[in-house]
């Protein structure tokens, strides 16, 4: 048995963190490690330090290239930014104020926008 968190967004980070590798544990397989790239946020971010945050991310293309926009306003409970998101943009520990123009490292979902093929 598997228990996650009771928020949407805390189940879905908590799941795709630890829940996917006890899973292949248990099952005997090598989960696969997750790849994230590197993106720089197109707004500021307003966040307490003091924990790793997975915070709901869209993929935007600007002037400079691909980058990411934080959506929603925080909040576990909230279905529309996970919805909405192509990923998760992962800021470390003790990282802010985060502005405008710093660097997250972007996790897409499976199901980001592609080509669908
Ligand atoms: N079986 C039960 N299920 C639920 C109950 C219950 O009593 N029994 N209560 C429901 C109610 S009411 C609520 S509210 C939620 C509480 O949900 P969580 O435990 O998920 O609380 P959170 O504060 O949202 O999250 C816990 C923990 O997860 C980490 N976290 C959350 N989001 C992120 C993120 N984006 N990045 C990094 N870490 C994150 C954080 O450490 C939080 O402290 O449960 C219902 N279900
Ligand atoms: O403890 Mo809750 O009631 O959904 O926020």
């Amino acid at each position: 048995m598997l228990g996650l968190p009771g928020n949407p967004v805390s189940a879905l980070v908590s799941f795709l963190l630890l829940g996917e590798a006890a899973l292949a544990a248990l099952e005997g397989r090598r989960a696969r490690p997750r790849i994230g790239y590197p993106l720089r946020l197109v707004e500021p971010f307003a966040r307490r330090p003091g924990r790793p945050e997975f915070a709901t991310a869209c993929l935007v293309e600007t002037a400079d290239g691909l980058a990411a926009a934080i959506v929603g306003r925080g909040g576990s409970a909230r279905l529309r930014p996970l919805a909405e998101a192509d990923g998760l943009a992962e800021i470390a520990p003790n990282y802010a104020p985060v502005r405008a123009g710093d660097r997250v490292v972007f996790h897409p979902f499976a199901t980001g926008r592609g080509l669908g093929l």
